[in-house]
């Protein structure tokens, strides 16, 4: 993101400490366009969440600031932030009908019935749920409730949408129809979107720009692109999946699985840089592509071995020559497929 363009969000110096030791978040730096799609990233316990909370204003920092549009929010209550939070499987009142969920934060707030009816209304419909305002979210499908759920974050006008794993407890077909959705309405409405989730393919599928977090420290912010093509560090790498940390003469590097040519052992060119010779422990066919397991050679291989190499082949690739479990081939790589990984 360009320096000078105005950010929704800006993060400086951000910490959350909880206990002594290590803080659960440690001193980021961070900004987040606006209008763009923002997912943070990362395994259980590395700090998203909690990085979340604090711009949302359900956590206090321990320190540094964050700006909403310029604005110092840092000790603001969350009512007063511009932002609105989304829970996971929308979290709507299930006593209350559509009209009501929506409507919910204004009666909070003290707004009378009929101006927070109109106004819930008109959000409604803007979600295109009009015609189903009377229902309870039992009678509603998954992706009503997710546009019910959207128009109740929306009403309090916020700048920007929080959402903390919003899809995570949907079935897997249910989540790829309302991830489309979500996406959909960022982009119709405009709005800057900052999505926590600890799935890779989520956050690829929705990202404008991803921000992977280990540890409470963000090790990189880029688009999907950029992060699944140059991780990094190795545990982006790992993280990301679809990526071998292979260990050279010049260290470290990231290859991509599908980045590997397999060459039998009668055709392998001794020593050769950019090479790497491996023993074949896993064949898995997948349908479009078949996945070698791979380790290196001596190792002896038991059933709980996990292979240290994934290689994908094309299933034509495959087909054209077949591996085995249990013989040696070579790996190579173009050298500008290799990416050197710091640490
Ligand atoms: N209220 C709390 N009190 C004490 N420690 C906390 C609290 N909330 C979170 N932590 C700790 O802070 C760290 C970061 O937690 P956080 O919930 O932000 O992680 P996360 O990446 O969102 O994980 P998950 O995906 O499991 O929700 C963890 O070590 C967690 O145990």
């Amino acid at each position: 993101m360009n320096a000078t363009a105005p950010a929704a969000i800006e993060v400086i110096g951000l910490t959350k400490r909880y206990a002594q030791g290590k803080p659960a978040v440690d001193s980021i730096h961070l900004r987040i366009a606006s209008g763009s799609y923002c997912c943070l990233l990362g395994p259980s316990g590395c700090g998203k969440s909690t990085t979340l909370r604090l711009i949302a204003g359900h956590e206090s920092a321990s320190d540094g600031d964050i700006l909403l549009e310029n604005r110092n929010i840092t000790d603001l209550p969350a009512a007063e932030r511009g932002t609105a939070m989304m829970f996971q499987s929308f979290a709507l009142f299930p006593h209350l009908s559509a009209l009501d969920n929506v409507a919910f934060s204004l009666k909070m707030k003290g707004v009378g019935k009929a101006e927070r009816h109109a106004k819930a209304k008109d959000l409604l419909e803007r979600v295109a749920m009009g015609h189903l305002a009377d229902r309870k979210p039992t009678e509603l499908s998954g992706g009503q409730q997710q546009r019910v759920a959207l128009a109740r974050a929306l009403i309090t006008q916020p700048r920007v949408l929080l959402l903390d794993e919003p899809l995570s407890a949907l079935d897997p077909f249910l989540r790829i129809q309302m991830r489309a959705e979500l996406r959909r309405w960022q982009k119709e409405l405009g709005l800057t979107f900052i999505h926590v989730t600890h799935s890779q393919e989520e956050a690829m599928a929705l990202a404008d720009t991803m921000v992977v977090m280990n540890h409470g420290v963000i090790e990189q912010v880029g688009s999907p692109h950029e992060v699944y093509n140059r991780p990094a560090s190795e545990f982006v790498a790992r993280f990301m999946g679809g990526h071998n940390v292979i260990e050279t003469p010049e260290g470290k590097v990231g290859v991509r699985t599908d980045h590997l040519q397999v060459l039998p052992a009668d055709q392998a060119v001794p020593d050769a840089p950019h090479t790497k010779m491996a023993l074949i422990t896993d064949v898995e066919y997948q349908g479009t592509y078949v996945l070698l397991g791979l380790q290196n050679p001596g190792t002896s291989v038991t059933a709980s071995t996990t292979a240290e190499i994934s290689v994908m082949l094309s299933e034509s690739t495959f087909a054209a020559r077949p591996y085995a479990v249990g013989e040696t081939v070579q790996l190579r790589w173009a050298p500008e497929a290799a990416h050197p990984l710091p640490h």
